[in-house]
């Protein structure tokens, strides 16, 4: 940092900038918000490691999070972990069940830590991104994989060969000493938030997750009470299962404990009462979990059943809000009625509330475009003024679409109006009419496209940008807009469109005499003319602005001189008073009761500043 910025930082003058700044901008919400995402970004950028660009080179196979395939690789290790899940606990209660297919259960095992295997190699080769790279060098990926704790605490752990323990009589087939395959359970969430924030039907999926959930847990109530009952004696009292349970089939006795099982933990009761303290402690156990899962059940099933209604209910609300509205105004039944039933047909016929909102909502601008172009074009396609444009004006003209509506008797646009947008006809009818509305001319449908002359600035119009004609909606309809800027953003780029939109316009003008012949001449003369006078100016003043810049540069150098000669000059006159030697630096012996050179300096750049603003207005003025 130079001296000068030293001082500047520090003059009183910064510490007023930054004390207003902190009064005029106190900390609000939003304020604090924009802080503590930046403060998460600093801290992000801190973890996230500097651009290196070989780590988004692709070295070798790398996986796409975003692929299709990684979901199904995903299914496919949930598919082995729920076994786990499921099949662990039920072979170390049902012990029979254990016995009679053990080499399924042991090939199934092994398919199963086989496919837990894989899974490790493909977490070590999937992509990821990072500074809104996506990093596919598999180097990058495979050590930063295996330095995680994802590896280390999840995968690794969950993949020790535990089964080893077989070898040791009393662990001899004891299918529980697997259990540590539980831990792989966070592929098992990852999958299924992914699979929701995929699928097009999601309050299905969370109830059919919902479940899974539920079932699980009463399977393995269900094997925990086959456990109790066996290690307490099967008919030892009236809560375990009777002594009879000796000779019933696995199939049975599962099916039995299910059963008790859903009963104790949905709450319904009408299980034997315990007996033994054991007892008790574990029905009051399955009770509270019991409460708390339907809890949760009953919770959600809200929550989606009322985010299904929410739009539903909104509208509710609004015209509840309008009629109350109208009442308070004791606005008349007939106008009331109308409101009504616009608002009924409004509110039926548009599924999606606020279509502007939704385009705009979260979505990238490509994305947007792509969604406006799924949803406008076909509409765009058929308008007859728009065929035989170039296809590229029509994906243009989509994003600047803008929906309306319209009810029965309603003037979309009055003779006289100045016009300021057109209107292509999504759906529904409307009438070119008379002054006093009872005559109609023409009817416009479906795809046709008016109030398109007065924004086309069509020469030789004898009624300029004014609207030519009355146009009212005959029923309801749904129309878009199209802004008068937005239309020759567009068109300006397309000008054989633009000729071809004009003639349909003219013709129409043509028709009902408003076209003037020989003033369409006359103005074409009188543009080229203009445009002449126009590009002439451009070139005078493109002149002027390069002798401006020679003159500045010339300036600049004299004042660059000037203040080198200014500085020696000073000098000498210090070493003449004897204050220092010329070579030590100026400002540093400068008596405190003489002006600094800064100071000068200063005085001399405002002079300069002011000479060159006086010099440039003046050149300007000269232009004319
Ligand atoms: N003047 C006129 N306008 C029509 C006719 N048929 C449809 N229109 C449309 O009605 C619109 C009224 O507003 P504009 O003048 O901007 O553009 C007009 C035309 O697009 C017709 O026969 N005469």
């Amino acid at each position: 940092m130079t001296e000068s910025e030293v001082q500047q930082t520090n003059t009183p003058n910064s510490k007023i900038k930054k004390f207003r700044k902190r009064i005029f901008h106190p900390i609000t919400k939003k304020n604090k918000d924009e802080q503590q995402t930046s403060l998460l970004q600093e801290k992000k950028n801190k973890t996230e490691k500097p651009i290196r660009n070989e780590d988004y080179e692709a070295t070798g196979f790398v996986i796409d999070p975003q692929d299709h395939l990684y979901q199904y690789w995903l299914g496919i290790i949930s598919l082995a972990i729920s076994y786990n899940f499921l099949l662990i606990p039920a072979r170390y209660a049902f012990t029979e069940l254990d016995k009679n297919y053990r080499y399924i259960w042991i090939s199934l095992d092994y398919i199963s830590d086989f496919i837990y295997l894989i899974d490790i190699f493909l977490q070590s080769r999937t992509g990821y991104f990072s500074h809104g790279l996506f990093v596919r060098n598999h180097h990058v990926l495979q050590r930063n994989y295996f330095l995680s704790r994802q590896f280390f605490a999840y995968d690794l752990l969950s993949i020790i060969p535990t089964d080893f323990l077989y070898f040791i009589p009393s662990f001899r087939f004891v299918s529980i000493i697997r259990s540590n395959r539980f831990i792989r359970v966070n592929r098992l969430s990852q999958f299924q938030e992914l699979t929701e924030s995929r699928t097009r039907f999601p309050n299905a999926f969370r109830i059919g997750v919902l479940s899974c959930l539920t079932l699980t847990l009463i399977h393995w109530n269900c094997c925990a009470y086959f456990l109790i009952c066996e290690h307490l004696g099967f008919g030892s009292d009236e809560w375990v299962l009777p002594a009879s349970a000796h000779n019933e089939t696995v199939a049975m006795l599962y099916t039995y404990c299910f059963y008790w099982s859903t009963l104790l933990l949905s709450t319904i009761g009408d299980v034997p009462l315990p007996v033994t303290r054991s007892e008790y402690l574990f029905v009051l156990f399955d009770y509270m979990i019991g409460i708390l899962i339907f809890a949760t059940i009953i919770g959600n099933l809200g929550t989606m059943i009322s985010t299904q209604n929410q739009s539903r209910q909104q509208v509710r609300e609004k015209m509840d809000e309008i009629k109350r509205y109208m009442k308070f105004r004791s606005v008349n039944r007939k106008l009331e009625s109308k409101v009504i039933k616009w608002l009924d047909y409004l509110y039926m016929n548009r599924q999606v509330l606020n279509e502007e909102m939704v385009l705009n909502s979260d979505l990238s601008i490509e994305l947007r475009k792509d969604l406006a172009i799924k949803v406008h074009l076909d509409s765009l396609q058929q308008v007859k003024l728009f065929n035989d444009c170039e296809p590229n004006l029509l994906v243009e003209l989509v994003t600047k679409l803008k929906p309306t509506f319209f009810g029965p008797g309603d003037y979309v646009c009055r003779k006289g109006d100045i016009g300021k947008e057109m209107y292509i006809i999504k759906r529904g009818q409307l009438g070119v009419v008379s002054d006093d509305g009872k005559t109609t001319f023409v009817v416009l449908k479906e795809g046709a496209v008016f109030g398109e002359i007065s924004i086309l600035n069509i020469p030789g119009s004898k009624n300029g940008s004014r609207r030519t004609a009355n146009v009212k909606s005959l029923g309801y309809s749904d129309l878009y807009t199209l802004q008068k800027d937005d239309l020759w953003l567009v068109l300006d780029n397309y000008p054989e469109s633009l000729a071809k939109i004009i003639e349909k316009g003219k013709s129409i003008l043509r028709k009902d005499n408003l076209l003037d012949e020989t003033l369409t001449d006359k103005k074409r003369h009188i543009e080229q003319d203009q445009l002449l006078s126009v590009q002439n100016r451009i070139k005078k003043l493109n002149d002027i602005d390069q002798s401006l810049n020679d003159r500045v540069t010339k300036f600049l150098n004299t004042y660059v001189d000037s203040v080198r000669l200014f500085k020696q000059q000073l000098s000498k006159l210090e070493y003449h008073y004897g204050a220092r030697k010329p070579s030590i630096s100026i400002t540093s012996s400068v008596p405190s009761s003489t002006p600094s050179l800064p100071f000068f300096a200063n005085q001399w750049k405002q002079q300069s500043a002011s000479n060159i603003l006086k010099y440039r207005s003046s050149s300007f003025l000269d232009v004319d």
